[in-house]
């Protein structure tokens, strides 16, 4: 029996790794969707998998981690895929400085230099974008740490990162990116760099982590790019997008596509992945879909400051009486 959880799974590429799970593994398959909103969570309900909600947090930062320790006593996989980018804003004039100029494909395949964000503040005094996209993701695996990591049997953490991720935009000083206007890719670069610390601190307890970038897919998280844009408009561009797709692999488009590095890892050792890589979901010009590792641009030493700087923040936000 395999057991899986997966954070952020009522939509978008979450919604479609579980549909690709589920059509070809559901015989030993135990499939916990962690989402905040329980009526969505309903609807992606298959009938053919054995089921349980995990309730998120009525803020949704953090799964009810009792009931999930109570139901399961060993977890196999952990999909961190739950993530936002706030009002995005395109700079349309570097968008079309890009367009005439040799980083033309870098721009497309990572949206470098054209995207930023505005993001806000969390009651809890934290920013929405490094506690949705980071911390929470942290908080949950700290919880769930008794029945992640067990003598004998192995277990991984796959995060949704992206190729958006880029050192430029993060500061170790300001993990949370309060004073700039990047703050997804500053997210995704810090884990990007987590993923690579909890390799360190857990790979001698049998707990692997891994990270992958599904490539631009149309989802509620791009649609938000263009508000104004209906989706249908977004529609209308899928044959430019198809264009774009043969002079750059990362035009993954669809959930499904988005979901392929996902669905591919799960099928690996985790003993056998480079925890320096980032593993792309990648679609070719005639519509194939393949998964390709490369490296990321990240170090121990780093990374292993960004571990103790979250550790603080963990004492500071919760009360851990055993550890
Ligand atoms: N689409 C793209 O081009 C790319 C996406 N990614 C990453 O892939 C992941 C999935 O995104 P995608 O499917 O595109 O976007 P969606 O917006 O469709 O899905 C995001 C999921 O995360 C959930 N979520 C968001 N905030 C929280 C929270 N606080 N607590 C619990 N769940 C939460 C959403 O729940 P709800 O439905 O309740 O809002 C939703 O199920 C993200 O991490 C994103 O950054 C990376 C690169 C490219
Ligand atoms: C003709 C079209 C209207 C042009 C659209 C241009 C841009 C809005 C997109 C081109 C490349 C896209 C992209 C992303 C967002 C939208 C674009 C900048 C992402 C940054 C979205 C989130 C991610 O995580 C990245 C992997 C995407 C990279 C490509």
């Amino acid at each position: 029996l395999q057991r899986d959880v997966l954070h952020g799974a009522c939509s978008g590429i979450g919604l479609s790794l579980c549909e690709r799970l589920l059509s070809q593994d559901t015989e030993g398959l135990q499939l916990c969707l962690a989402c905040r909103n329980m009526r969505k969570t309903q609807a992606a309900r298959s009938p053919s998998c054995r089921w349980t909600p995990a309730a998120s947090h009525p803020r949704g930062h953090v799964v009810d981690v009792y009931f999930m320790c109570s139901v399961y006593n060993r977890l196999d996989y952990l999909y961190l895929n739950a993530g936002i980018m706030p009002n995005p804003q395109v700079d349309v004039k570097a968008f079309f400085r890009g367009l005439f100029s040799s980083k033309i494909i870098a721009m497309f395949a990572t949206g470098e230099g054209i995207l930023t964000q505005k993001d806000c503040v969390t009651t809890d005094g934290l920013q929405d974008v490094f506690a949705t996209n980071l911390f929470g993701h942290f908080l949950l695996i700290r919880e769930l740490e008794p029945i992640l990591c067990h003598a004998g049997r192995s277990s991984q953490l796959i995060w949704s990162s992206s190729s958006n991720a880029h050192r430029s935009a993060f500061n170790l000083d300001d993990i949370q990116h309060r004073r700039d206007t990047q703050p997804y890719s500053s997210s995704k670069y810090a884990s990007d760099l987590l993923s690579l610390a909890l390799n360190t601190h857990y790979n001698k307890q049998g707990l692997y982590s891994s990270v992958i970038c599904p490539g631009f897919v149309m989802t509620n998280l791009t649609y938000r790019i263009l508000p104004s844009f209906p989706a249908f408009l977004w529609t209308l561009l899928m044959p430019l997008f198809w264009l774009i797709r043969i002079f750059t692999n990362t035009f993954t488009l669809t959930p499904y596509n988005g979901a392929g590095a996902l669905f591919w890892l799960y099928k690996q050792r985790p003993e056998s992945l480079d925890p320096q890589a980032k593993y792309h979901s990648l679609t070719s010009g005639l519509g194939n879909n393949y998964t390709r590792p490369s490296k990321m641009d990240i170090d121990l030493e780093t990374s292993a400051a960004l571990y103790e700087k979250l550790l603080q923040l963990e004492s500071r936000n919760t009360q851990h009486p055993e550890k």
